[in-house]
């Protein structure tokens, strides 16, 4: 490791800079600098706004043989908020910091979620082009805004757009999660998002009193209920990954609460309550029967439910490797000797949105042996981390861009 900034690491760092952090996310500025980087390249490019103000940036290496089906590479440009007085450096600033060892530590907000990822797949296909070798099939990096926040304004308007359906995406590559340990995951399904507001109403008065019916005391049932679920699933996972290492927990359906709210003072009884939960239900649960349980549940005791995110078909790339693309994949990590563990996603990403127009579509992370930091304070990423996933995703993306009929 030279002390020397690598300029790969100076451009992933500009990258970081920019704060693309909704609800006034900078991405006009970050889509002009992604731009520049295609002009510095040598790629073609299209900055399309099927949404104002959510602009989605392709960058195209054409291949030789353009009638072939693309290979996509996505990433999204919005990072989640900070909680800046956390941060040992500013989470914008992008610092460089050296470590004991030899290599430096790249701090920011999206240093891991993801515009590592983002910036790997730019210094890759610098470096193909600059090495002269020409691919078979034209490579799309797109990068898109609000998947944080579903990607309802961004990967999914996009998907419905012609200019997706010109790209001719036969797979895409999306994303995926930092490896723990020695080993590599990749992403090939997701559990469902069901994020529900249960609201009570019920009798008010005078805090000193034994009031009925109140909405809290119809709220109790709902909660307790959730809870044993959680508690029931909680050990089942426990039961069933014994190895500590998380790779099942999409296999569960998890449940969080995550708000709790209502009452105005201490001796008034609140006439209104709501309680939100943060559901993910597992491909290997029932999806419409859990949603019917839910919907029994509110009915039971006399709640409204609402749920916040719109119904989504389920989507799975089944691991087929009579698919070239899929077999690829693995036949080009395998020459690194990375075998990569199918795991679900236990968040949502857009590679759901891909995959609903029949993309095949995989979440992967050329990162390993690191911690994982998305959604954290003091978010960053080795230096030596982001250079070899580089030089893993300038062969993975050459294999795909070759992958014979
Ligand atoms: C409501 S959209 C949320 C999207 C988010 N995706 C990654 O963290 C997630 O919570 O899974
Ligand atoms: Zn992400
Ligand atoms: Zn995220």
């Amino acid at each position: 490791m030279t002390a020397t900034e690598p300029e790969s690491v100076a451009r992933f760092r500009e990258f970081l800079k920019i704060r693309t952090e909704p609800p006034n996310a900078a991405y006009h500025e970050c889509a002009e600098f992604l731009v520049n980087q295609a002009k510095e390249i040598g790629l073609e490019y299209k900055v399309i706004e099927p949404v104002k103000g959510k602009p989605i940036v392709i960058l195209t290496l054409p291949g030789t043989d353009s009638s072939l089906k693309s290979v996509m590479l996505n990433c999204h440009i919005d990072v989640v908020p900070v909680f800046e007085e956390f941060w040992t450096y500013p989470p914008y600033a992008a610092e460089r910091v050296p470590t004991e060892n030899g290599d430096f530590k790249i701090y920011a907000r999206g240093s891991q979620d993801m515009k590592v990822t983002g910036s790997m797949y730019l210094e890759a296909v610098r470096k193909i082009v600059s090495s002269g070798k020409k691919l078979t099939r034209d490579v799309h990096m797109v990068f898109s805004p609000d998947e944080e926040i579903g990607g309802y304004e961004g990967v999914k308007t996009f998907v419905e757009t012609q200019d997706f359906r010109e790209l001719n995406v036969g797979f895409d590559l999306d994303e995926g999660l930092l490896g723990a340990d020695e080993r590599y995951t990749f992403l090939y399904a997701e559990r469902t998002a069901a994020q529900v507001i249960y609201t009570t109403h019920g009798n008010t008065g005078h805090g000193s009193q034994f009031i009925e019916g109140t909405a809290i005391e119809k709220m109790i049932p709902i909660v307790n209920a959730l809870m044993e679920k959680r508690a029931i699933n909680k050990k089942a996972l426990k039961e069933f990954e014994s190895d500590g290492s998380n790779f099942r927990s999409g296999e569960i359906t998890s449940v969080n609460l995550t708000m709790f709210n209502g009452g105005k003072q201490a001796n008034v009884v609140p006439a209104t309550y709501t309680v939100t939960f943060d559901i993910r239900v597992s491909p290997d649960d029932d999806f419409a029967q859990f949603k019917a349980w839910l919907l029994d549940l509110a009915k039971q005791n006399d709640a409204e439910i609402r749920f916040i995110l719109p119904d989504e078909d389920r989507t799975i790339t089944p691991i087929d490797r009579n698919n070239k693309f899929i077999d690829t994949f693995f036949t080009s990590l395998q020459k690194r000797g990375i075998e990569p563990v199918p795991i679900i996603c236990p968040g949502i990403t857009d590679a759901r949105h891909v995959r609903s127009k029949g993309v095949p579509a995989f979440g992967f992370c050329p990162i390993n042996n690191h911690a994982m930091l998305a959604h954290q304070h003091d978010e960053f990423v080795h230096e030596s981390s982001f250079l070899k996933g580089i030089d893993i995703y300038y062969d993975l993306v050459s294999d795909l861009a070759n992958v014979q009929e």
